[in-house]
């Protein structure tokens, strides 16, 4: 089962922009993603470099996670991206360019060095790989499975569509196969699906258009560019209350047909069984998470006392 640590929204934050970083410990979103990649000019990387490291020197009170997206890991500038920020703790890197799990095997034996160098536990420092290119959609089964770091796969669609040749349009087609197939890789690894940023800042219709679709198929977070898509974001992946109460009442229903030594039930003329037992039971969990119900259901609720 996929870790459930809430991750519906991550805000990336430009690594050479002092005056948003300040504005890190207000934002509501789940996760920031503070960037040294492309975000950043050529002419700004070390400058932008000193300006992260200092930001999480002083920021040590943290009220979200904090990632790091350093530069590819063949570039110049990836080595000392990671021995700048990872003396100041930050929960993990987002790994641009991550096209085949060697890349990803390489980050986790250098940030394995970095733990044992800094006496900290080894694999404190997670990893999200960007999967943003035809070849890292062909890989991503096997990036999902590199390391225990990985916590998830990010879909980075900008960077895929470059990699195709294609244009992103807002009806996203072009995108369906590689969203897909990022999905079934996380899935089949238990890890988290994050999808792809929305870039145009002020179409909020279009933003809720997306996120519902990136739901519905499976993702359980969304990458975002503007503290102004963090609401929306949010209540998309928020429980309805219509979906909670039938949930509940999933759960009641099932725990009747125990007592009467059935696996199978009806609801409202609707079969109730093992899956849609499942189903309501993750709905629960992410209600939990959400703060909308008071108890998490536990294995014993969804199977049943032997
Ligand atoms: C394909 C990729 O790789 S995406 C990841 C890399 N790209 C990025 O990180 C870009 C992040 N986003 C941004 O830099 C900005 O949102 C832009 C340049 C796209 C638009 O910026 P603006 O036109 O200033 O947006 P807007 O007017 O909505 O900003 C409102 C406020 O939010 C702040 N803000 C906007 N985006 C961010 C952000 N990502 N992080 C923190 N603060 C932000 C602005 O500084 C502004 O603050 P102020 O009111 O104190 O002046
Ligand atoms: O969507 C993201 O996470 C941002 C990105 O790097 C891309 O789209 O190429
Ligand atoms: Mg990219």
């Amino acid at each position: 089962m996929p870790e459930f640590q809430l991750r519906r929204s991550l805000l990336y934050v430009p690594g050479n922009m002092p005056s948003m970083l300040q504005n890190v410990p207000l934002f509501t979103c789940d996760a920031v993603i503070i960037d040294l990649e492309d975000a950043v000019p050529l002419n700004e990387k070390d400058a932008a470099r000193i300006l992260v490291k200092r930001f999480l020197e002083s920021h040590t009170r943290r009220n979200k996670e904090i990632l790091v997206r350093i530069n590819p890991l063949d570039s110049k500038w990836a080595y000392h991206d990671l021995k700048a920020v990872l003396p100041f703790l930050p929960d993990g890197i987002r790994l641009p360019k991550a096209d085949t799990p060697e890349i990803v095997e390489h980050l986790d034996t250098m940030l394995t060095e970095f733990e044992e160098e800094l006496g900290l536990e080894i694999g404190r420092f997670r990893i999200l790989p960007s999967i943003e290119s035809a070849q890292g959609v062909i890989n991503a089964n096997d990036i999902a499975r590199t390391s225990k770091r990985v916590f998830g796969l990010g879909f980075g669609a900008e960077d895929y569509t470059a990699s195709m040749e294609i244009e992103r349009t807002k009806g996203g087609e072009e995108l369906f196969n590689a969203r897909m197939t990022i999905l079934w890789a996380a899935k089949a690894a238990g890890i988290q699906a994050i999808d792809t940023i929305f870039a145009d800042l002020n179409d909020m219709e279009g933003l809720r258009r997306e996120t519902e679709l990136a739901k519905k198929l499976g993702y359980t977070g969304k990458c975002m560019v503007n503290p102004r898509q963090i609401d929306v974001i949010h209540d998309v992946f928020a429980p309805k209350q219509e979906e909670v109460d039938y949930a509940l009442q999933v759960i009641d229903a099932i725990k009747r047909a125990r007592t009467m030594g059935t696996g199978v039930i009806s609801l409202k003329g609707k079969m109730i069984d093992a899956p849609v037992v499942k189903r309501a039971a993750r709905v629960l969990r992410t209600a939990f998470a959400h703060g909308l119900v008071d108890e998490i259901i536990h294995e014993e609720d969804i199977h049943g006392a032997e």
